[in-house]
């Protein structure tokens, strides 16, 4: 139909999925997506024992967008391992985000996910911005090459990135280059939050959120330009690899824009934390309207047509 998609020779009946983090650290969370008009799902990122994460508020919406510092509170790998067993993959797709602490564990999780079979399709978190005396992974190019040499060796299968924003062309070139040394890496999510970013509250003087002294991860409008710029240069620099857009999608166009990017999904997080797993049937039917009214019948005929001047 006129939303359908595909990733890694799957079908989607929708290009829309939540962000890892947003409406999914819960089985709850996770059976109101499936409920949704999302075509897909992802958990929350899991680390081998469950976290509490960082003290609250860790979290804040603001008219632009939202600040957090969540700390990787998850229930545990093994939580999400039985929420992947249960699927039903015939309802529709599920990812499984994974952000271990260090490289042991994330081979040991992905050992297990791997040893229990099944379609769900890894998401590894290389960007988790909030842990803190953690520097994260895609910013530290030797540890990014090591982490995805031993992931492709241990999970042996195609696997996805999840990826950090960047700014300077030589760092999307140099980061492509790693990718693209990498076949079993078959897709790339761009972008996760701008890290360390500080919100002020001018009538309380204050910081809005407790962990780090009020710094964090951005999303929303905030960083809807540099979302589209990295989906763009990794589509540009990756053409054997699938694009999923991540950033700044509050509507039908926003998503539109991704698609023009390179995009083949696109994941929502701050306007899904804000306005609730309803989004998915507005921004599809949002789409649907830009679509025909373009005189487009696929995404396919959109994705990566972007022009240039
Ligand atoms: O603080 C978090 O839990 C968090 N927050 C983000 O904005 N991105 C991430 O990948 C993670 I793992």
């Amino acid at each position: 139909s006129l939303l359908s998609a595909s990733l890694l020779g799957i079908d989607f009946a929708s290009p829309l999925m939540n962000a890892s983090g947003v409406c999914c650290r819960y089985n709850e969370e996770l059976d109101a997506m499936l409920a949704s008009d999302a075509g897909s799902l992802i958990t929350k990122s899991c680390t081998l024992l469950p976290r509490e994460g960082n003290p609250e508020p860790r979290y804040t919406a603001t008219a632009l967008g939202s600040i957090n510092s969540m700390g990787l509170p998850n229930e545990g790998y093994e939580y999400y391992l039985d929420y992947a067993v249960k699927h039903d993959y015939a309802k529709k797709p599920l990812f499984m985000s994974v952000a271990g602490l260090s490289l042991e564990d994330n081979m040991a999780m992905l050992t297990a996910i791997r040893e229990a079979k099944l379609p769900a399709i890894v998401e590894l978190n290389l960007s988790c911005p909030n842990v803190p005396g953690k520097p994260q992974i895609a910013y530290d190019f030797e540890a990014m090459e090591s982490m995805l040499e031993a992931a492709s060796r241990v999970w042996a299968q195609p696997f996805g990135v999840k990826m950090p924003p960047y700014f300077d062309i030589a760092h999307f070139d140099e980061a492509a280059a790693i990718l693209n040394r990498h076949p079993l890496v078959k897709f790339i999510t761009c972008i996760n939050s701008i890290g360390n970013a500080l919100v002020i509250d001018i009538e309380r003087e204050s910081v809005v959120i407790k962990p780090k002294d009020g710094f964090g991860g951005i999303g929303g409008d905030y960083v809807l330009p540099t979302a589209l710029a990295n989906v763009n240069a990794f589509f540009r620099r990756c053409p054997d690899k699938q694009v999923i857009g991540c950033g700044g999608v509050k509507s039908g166009a926003e998503v539109f824009m991704h698609l023009l990017a390179g995009a083949s999904l696109v994941q929502v997080g701050t306007a899904l934390q804000e306005e609730g797993c309803g989004i998915f049937a507005r921004l599809n039917a949002e789409l649907a309207e830009i679509l025909q009214r373009k005189g487009y019948r696929s995404l396919e005929e959109v994705r990566g047509k972007l022009r240039t001047l």
